[in-house]
């Protein structure tokens, strides 16, 4: 985050339970004007639940929450005009278009942004005079996210806006995203799925049973992560040859484990490029062929299962 940008979201230790369920406990975290921030978790993680809470819709029992300098409790209507918030695909009209859809909504609010200009955004101008119901799941999508912009919102809550979508489907939403960004827009999401959070955001909180885990870039998460790397080689020669490299890699500075599976070979090393140096410099000496080779980039994943010991399930 840039110390020289306005935060336009403060959220200090919010708290929500649902009788005996903490779903939220105790999270606190900065949104810059201008961001991308995902809040990331698996089912139940509490990111709902935080993210109605900043928007208005749910009463934290505790902690506070700063909304382009104001509080809800004091000057909720401003806020109101100010932001967007994604409505669920059941709060569009069915039997109205997309156009008409969209001037309800914008009818709402005295700053509009032109209905024109959204739908362009949302890439449904040629759907324009169609029917809610007859769109797609996807389509359906892009509207709920351009009803949040009817009145040019400064900053917009999508919830988990690609879930149930195929990838090209979320593929257009992630454009959507982007181009929020180059309006200028702060985007607040949710998602459960890591490569979006990882694309998409220039922060990631990841949170798991009401708590955050970590928030920080996609980048410096991963960077936080040991630097160990597994090189996976594949033995034209096949398995005889895999178990020389195998010999090799045992006595190679750095590396810190090696299997074997046929003329697969998996070298897990703390620094990667040294030990391919010195593997290629046998397999060139031998005159041994490696038919592929690649490097297993750290994902956010594995920041996850780092940080929690838990598997990732989406
Ligand atoms: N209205 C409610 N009444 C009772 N329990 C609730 C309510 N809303 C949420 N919870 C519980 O609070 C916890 C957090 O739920 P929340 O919906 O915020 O999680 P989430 O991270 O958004 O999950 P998902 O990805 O499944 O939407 C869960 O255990 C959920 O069952």
């Amino acid at each position: 985050m840039n110390s020289g940008q306005a935060m336009v979201l403060q959220v200090d230790r919010l708290r929500k339970s649902f009788g005996s369920v903490v779903a939220v406990d105790g999270i606190s975290f900065d949104v810059a004007q201008g961001e991308v921030f995902t809040i990331i978790g698996p089912n139940g993680a509490g990111k709902t639940t935080t993210l109605e809470m900043i928007e208005g819709m749910q009463k934290p029992d505790d902690g506070t929450i700063t909304i382009l300098g104001d509080s809800w409790s004091s000057r909720a209507r401003s806020i109101k005009m100010r932001i967007g918030v994604q409505p669920q695909s059941s709060a569009l009209f069915d039997l109205l278009t997309v156009e008409e859809n969209l001037d309800v909504f914008a009818s709402f609010y005295e700053r509009q942004r032109p209905v024109e200009e959204i739908m362009r955004l949302i890439n449904l101008t040629d759907h324009r005079d169609k029917r809610v119901k007859t769109l797609s799941g996807g389509q359906k999508q892009r509207l709920a996210i351009g009803l949040a912009m009817v009145n040019d919102p400064e900053i917009i809550f999508l919830d988990e806006p690609t879930t149930g979508l195929d990838p090209q489907a979320r593929r257009n939403i992630w454009d959507i995203v982007l181009k929020l960004k180059e309006l200028g827009k702060t985007t607040i999401l949710t998602t459960h799925y890591m490569e979006e959070a990882e694309k998409l955001s220039d922060r990631v909180c990841i949170v798991d049973q009401g708590k955050i885990i970590a928030i920080d870039t996609p980048k410096a998460l991963i960077g936080r992560l040991t630097k160990e790397r597994e090189i996976h080689l594949t033995f034209t020669g096949g398995a005889a040859q895999a178990a020389e490299a195998e010999g090799i890699a045992r006595t190679t500075e750095a590396v810190t484990s090696v299997s074997r599976d046929g003329e697969h070979l998996i070298v897990c090393s703390t620094r990667p490029e040294q030990t391919l140096y010195r593997l290629f410099g046998y397999t060139t000496e031998q005159e041994v062929q490696v038919e592929q080779v690649s490097i297993r980039e750290m994902s956010l994943e594995d920041v996850f299962i780092a940080f929690t010991g838990k598997e990732w399930r989406d």
